[in-house]
């Protein structure tokens, strides 16, 4: 089974365009468990311009699925997830400054720094996954660091799908192998949307979760929440 966890990010920046707290962010989690999402993901970025870390510590009294934080972690996205402890912690290299995620772990060069790190989160109990691109290289080092589970960055994925879907999954598929035999468990996220989500799942069967906001918020517009999350689910079946 592949879990849909929804990222609310998207939601908290339409209410932060006015201010006050329309859409609420904690109606929208509750609503997307009751509508079938199996987790609830937030990414606070350090200048809080959707999910702010009050967000965070607010969904923690009411999520009841996987709560998954992700973020880079610095001292402060540190504090936060200590305080919280959600079921999964995902680990993700942003520039402060970043549009939005565009790359995953240097696992090889950062792997002082993410040994450290996944230790310390996991002896707080916390399930670690760290963002990264497929490559064989990298996916050995996620294992070497601890890391419980990887996520793999579909952004390329996504942009090359239209164009050829067979190259587009190739070093996903490649780099799925040798996680497996390395006992990493295997998320993805990243403009996944209702175009390429099936495929990819059939073609990594063992995918645990996927994340996904701005394409399933953008869905919502047209067909609802409740009917954009069955629509995900259905993808995934
Ligand atoms: C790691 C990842 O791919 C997502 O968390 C994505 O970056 C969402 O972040 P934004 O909502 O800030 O684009
Ligand atoms: N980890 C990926 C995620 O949470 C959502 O990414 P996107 O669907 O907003 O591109």
């Amino acid at each position: 089974m592949t879990k849909l966890s929804v990222n609310i990010n998207k939601v908290a920046t339409l209410r932060n365009a006015r201010g006050g707290n329309n859409p609420d962010v904690i109606k929208v989690a509750q609503d997307c468990e009751r509508f079938g999402a199996q987790g609830i993901t937030v990414h606070p970025r350090p200048d809080e311009r959707h999910i702010r870390y009050q967000d965070v510590m607010d969904l923690q009294k009411v999520v009841t699925t996987e709560f998954n934080i992700e973020g880079n972690p610095n001292g402060r996205f540190l504090e936060l997830v200590k305080k919280i402890k959600p079921t999964q912690v995902t680990l993700v290299p942003d520039a402060e400054d970043v549009l939005t995620s565009d790359t995953g772990w240097d696992t090889i060069k950062y792997e002082v720094f993410l040994t450290e790190t996944i230790a310390e989160l996991k002896s707080y109990g916390m399930r670690t996954s760290i963002f990264i691109n497929p490559a064989k290289d990298l996916i050995t080092g996620a294992a070497k660091v601890g890391a419980d589970r990887i996520e793999f960055y579909t952004g390329p994925y996504a942009e090359q799908y239209s164009k050829d879907c067979e190259q587009a999954i190739e070093a996903y598929v490649e780099c799925a192998k040798l996680a497996n035999s390395l006992g990493l468990g295997i998320n993805a996220g990243h403009d996944l949307d209702l175009t390429n989500l099936q495929y990819l799942k059939h073609q990594i069967p063992a995918l645990k979760e996927v994340s996904i906001g701005h394409a399933l918020i953008c869905d919502a517009l047209y067909y609802g929440l409740e009917n954009t999350i069955q629509m995900y689910l259905r993808e995934l079946q």
